[in-house]
């Protein structure tokens, strides 16, 4: 935030020391055409702009316009991240008033995209860009991007290494925190309090090792001691800026996601989106999901395909709701088979990691399962357990096949299918398959958007099962309670929060509720997150209003009024 050009007034102005093209420049204070005449006569902006003045409203119709004629998608990402760096407010007052649409354009699955033409795409810089072989240079990044301790409440950082299902994209990775940033504002956090980070630890990708146009450290990511110290030292760093910040953890891979996640959950502020908040959405899925089959949490039997990141802060999540729902830990660890490249888990098998071993199945249990190879394949599990809920987060395109599902609807009411892999081409089916194998029976939530599916009369609402729906919200209710830390029960609220919003009494509902009302569903588990924050006893903040509380927080896209002053106040 440039404190020496501009800052908000206590009566909600915009001050600024700038004038003429410079405010033109700066897209926080950037009305464009939207300027009235007495802005620019006091900001000196006469003869800068074509004459007419027109309101924000006509600016979102021609922005729209403008967006609809991009060729593609990815030009469509070009285009609104142009307008993003151009005219911060109108780009999310057009955001909000096509989310359904836009979302996938600045987030999962075009964002892939982007992020994998990060540097020949490359135009301008956004957010802080953090380097492995300059730790002394951490602090004076943060310095230069200018914002003030207390004005920031949230940062995502990510090292690039596992973007949604595409792997290590290094500096490129830039784009997803920006990209979360963006969904967070969209539900209602205000953009001038947070920053995008990527620590660039170098890349493992030849490719971009190879290309002369790579913008990040051409160098093999750097591992051990040395990435530790670096991590650490960010910490440090941020949490001595700005003392009161979020820190989200966005796509690392799987070790290093768990290990830094482990290493200060219990110490700062802080949560890994991919873990916990793809844990807390499929939570609330799976709690819409024994709404709909009227089959007891505790009695579900669920098979995690892709025991990763994702797939075991799934199952973790859910595991503690069916011990809340009256199982003992153990009992409720058994509800569980886990498959990952080896075939399902077992507790013999060497090399599992620490997370999966609670999960892993007594080997002697599969003494008579038939094996076709070495492990135990997905098909042979479904056959021998019945599932009732399969999740799948293993980045295998089509792994679901009709054999499998088919043998899944077989047994069970309402087959419960979450393929939870983006971008949208590493889904593990299609819902339209689903719909067809299970003759409209299976419950259905994808990780990337899916349009609704007609078959048989009934159309099919598909829920995206997708952080983004929650992580707004725990970003929101954390602020808001100002939140020391972010506890299992602030995760299990906000679960809860988006499972009441469903209504899956009719044929074809969604398990979850719909992208477009992402604000009202963030308000709702913000609410829910403070009041658990304050049951923890983790709230530095205990407003008496939280609703109220809440409501004030949220950020809305609209032209603040802009003061011309002569030196602006720090
Ligand atoms: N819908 C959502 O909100 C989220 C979706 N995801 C998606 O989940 C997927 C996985 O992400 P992470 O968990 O971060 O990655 P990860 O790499 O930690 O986990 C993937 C797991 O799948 C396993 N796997 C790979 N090939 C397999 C195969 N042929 N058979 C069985 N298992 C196989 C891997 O060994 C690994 O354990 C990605 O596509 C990502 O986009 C991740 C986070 C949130
Ligand atoms: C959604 C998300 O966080 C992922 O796919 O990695
Ligand atoms: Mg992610």
């Amino acid at each position: 935030m440039d404190l020496n050009k501009y800052i908000f007034s206590e009566n909600g102005k915009l001050q600024t020391v700038l004038r003429g093209r410079d405010v033109l420049a700066n897209p926080v204070l950037n009305k464009g055409v939207a300027f009235n005449k007495t802005e620019r006569e006091e900001l000196g902006l006469k003869g800068l702009l074509p004459p007419a003045v027109l309101t924000i409203e006509q600016q979102v119709k021609r922005a729209y316009k403008q967006f609809c004629s991009q060729q593609d998608d990815l030009g469509k990402n070009v285009y609104l991240t142009s307008l993003q760096d151009r005219n911060e407010v109108l780009f999310y007052r057009v955001l909000s008033e096509h989310l359904e649409e836009m979302l996938p354009i600045i987030y999962t699955p075009v964002v892939g995209t982007a992020i994998q033409k990060y540097s020949h795409g490359y135009r301008r810089p956004h957010g802080v860009y953090l380097s492995i072989d300059e730790p002394d240079g951490i602090e004076d990044a943060f310095q230069n991007f200018g914002a003030k301790g207390e004005n920031i409440d949230l940062i995502v950082a990510t090292d690039g290494e596992a973007i949604l299902g595409i792997g290590d994209w290094g500096v490129g990775g830039i784009n997803i925190s920006i990209g979360k940033l963006s969904v967070y504002t969209a539900a209602g956090i205000n953009p001038r309090r947070v920053i995008p980070v990527i620590l660039d630890v170098g890349t493992n990708q030849e490719r971009l090792l190879n290309d002369p146009l790579y913008i990040g450290n051409k160098h093999s990511r750097v591992r051990g001691k040395r990435y530790d110290e670096f991590i650490d030292r960010y910490v440090q760093t941020v949490t001595k800026l700005y003392p009161k910040t979020l820190l989200h953890w966005e796509d690392f891979a799987t070790g290093n996601a768990r290990q830094i996640l482990n290493t200060y959950r219990k110490k700062i502020c802080t949560f890994n989106d991919d873990i916990q908040g793809t844990g807390a959405v499929s939570l609330a899925a799976v709690l819409a999901v024994v709404k709909a089959s009227k089959v007891p949490l505790r009695e579900h039997r669920v098979i995690v395909f892709g025991a990763g990141t994702a797939g075991v802060g799934i199952a973790e999540q859910v595991r503690d709701a069916m011990v809340r729902d009256g199982l003992l830990k153990d009992e409720a660890n058994r509800k569980f088979w886990c498959v990952d490249r080896q075939g399902l888990l077992l507790d013999n098998m060497e090399g599992l990691r620490d997370f999966q071993k609670e999960f892993a199945r007594p080997a002697a249990e599969v003494n008579n399962w038939k094996r076709y190879g070495d492990g135990i394949a997905l098909d042979q599990v479904v056959r021998q357990i019945h599932p009732t809920i399969l999740i799948g987060t293993s980045t295998v395109g089509g792994a679901f096949t009709e054999d499998i599902v088919k043998e899944m609807a077989e047994h069970v009411e309402r087959p419960a299918i979450l393929p939870l892999s983006n971008p949208t081409r590493l889904s593990e089916a299609n819902p339209e398959d689903l719909i067809r194998w299970t003759d409209g029976k299976a419950l259905i939530a994808t990780g990337s958007p899916f349009g609704p599916v007609t078959y048989n009369n009934t159309t099919y609402v598909i829920g995206q099962s997708n952080n983004a729906l929650i992580f707004p919200g725990l970003g929101l209710g954390t602020i808001v309670s100002q939140a020391r830390l972010m506890t299992d029960s602030m995760f299990a609220a906000a679960s809860e929060a988006v499972a009441s919003m469903v209504n899956i009494t009719e044929s074809g509902a969604s398990v979850l509720p719909k992208v477009e009302d992402l604000r009202v569903v963030s308000a709702a588990v913000a609410v829910r997150v403070v009041e658990a924050a304050i049951d923890e006893g983790v709230a530095e903040r205990e407003p008496k209003d939280i609703i109220q509380a809440v409501q004030d927080a949220m950020w809305h896209p609209v032209y603040p009024q802009i003061e011309a002053v002569t030196k602006a106040k720090r």
